[in-house]
């Protein structure tokens, strides 16, 4: 479980964060959403260690990150996986290589052990058979996979992904959603989610986190968002021409 408090963070004397107070759950699905700008990447960064914030605190099951030492700090940061927006994952580096990177640089295992684990998690991503492969020779979907078994490759307790769907086909980023969802129950992870896509706010928006100018405006479940009315939340649901279709059928009771 992840605990924020009151958290604030800016640049060069502009306020991007502005006292964001909400608790992202163990096992869950957790999605940040807001429009462009509104502070979600930095949002993620914080959650991340990445960025110091300038007031406030994460607490990660129990423990303040700003009151840890350098060590206790790093040690956290090794219990975080990590998909990045576009996979980004090494070229040159085979399917197998790039899930085993993170063993390398954080354990002390023997490769046979690495091995054995890379397969293991190979495998309950389904891509069996693309270990030898670069990830110029498969599809985006498939590195999406890769990006996944790597983040979770050392068992972290904590998921962070920043927009897993974005270039993927509906159907394929459904797919990859609800992988999302199953690896995080199964391994009963705090997993959060940045993202802009309403079918993943249908589809796995446990807990849905609404940012607009750096502020916490609503938060609540994947039903509750269709019910609110507050303005900026159907703004943004409602900016796609389908659900603004479906919404119109249903208020015409068709
Ligand atoms: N390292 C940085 N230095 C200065 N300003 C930054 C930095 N990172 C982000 N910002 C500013 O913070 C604001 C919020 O950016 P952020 O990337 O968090 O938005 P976002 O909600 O993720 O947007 P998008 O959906 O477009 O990715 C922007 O005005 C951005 O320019």
């Amino acid at each position: 479980m992840i605990e924020v408090t009151n958290l604030h963070k800016g640049f060069n004397g502009e306020k991007i964060l502005k006292g964001i107070t909400t608790t992202f759950d163990r096992g869950k699905t957790n999605l940040i959403i807001g429009t462009s700008g509104s502070g979600k990447t930095v949002f993620l960064k914080c959650l991340l260690g990445l960025f110091t914030p300038e007031q406030g605190s994460i607490c990660y099951d129990g423990s303040v990150y700003s009151e840890l030492n350098e060590e206790e700090q790093r040690n956290l940061r090794e219990q975080m996986g990590m998909v990045f927006q576009g996979s980004a994952l090494f070229d040159s580096m085979t399917v197998e290589e790039n899930v085993m990177f993170p063993l390398m640089m954080f354990t002390k295992q023997k490769r046979e052990e690495m091995l054995e684990r890379v397969h293991e998690v190979l495998d309950r991503v389904h891509l069996e058979n693309a270990e030898k492969k670069l990830p110029s020779e498969i599809s985006g979907g498939m590195q999406k996979r890769v990006a996944i078994a790597r983040a979770i490759v050392t068992r972290p307790k904590y998921l962070f992904c920043d927009e897993p769907n974005s270039g993927l086909d509906p159907r394929t980023a459904i797919v990859i959603d609800n992988l999302i969802k199953e690896i995080t129950e199964e391994n009963n992870i705090t997993t959060v989610i940045n993202t802009h896509d309403m079918n993943s706010v249908m589809e796995i928006g446990e807990k849905i986190v609404f940012l607009k100018n750096g502020n916490l405006e609503w938060e609540g479940d994947k039903t509750q968002i269709f019910k609110t009315d507050n303005k900026a939340v159907t703004d943004f649901v409602y900016s796609s021409n389908l659900f603004k279709k479906v919404r119109d059928a249903q208020l015409k009771g068709l």
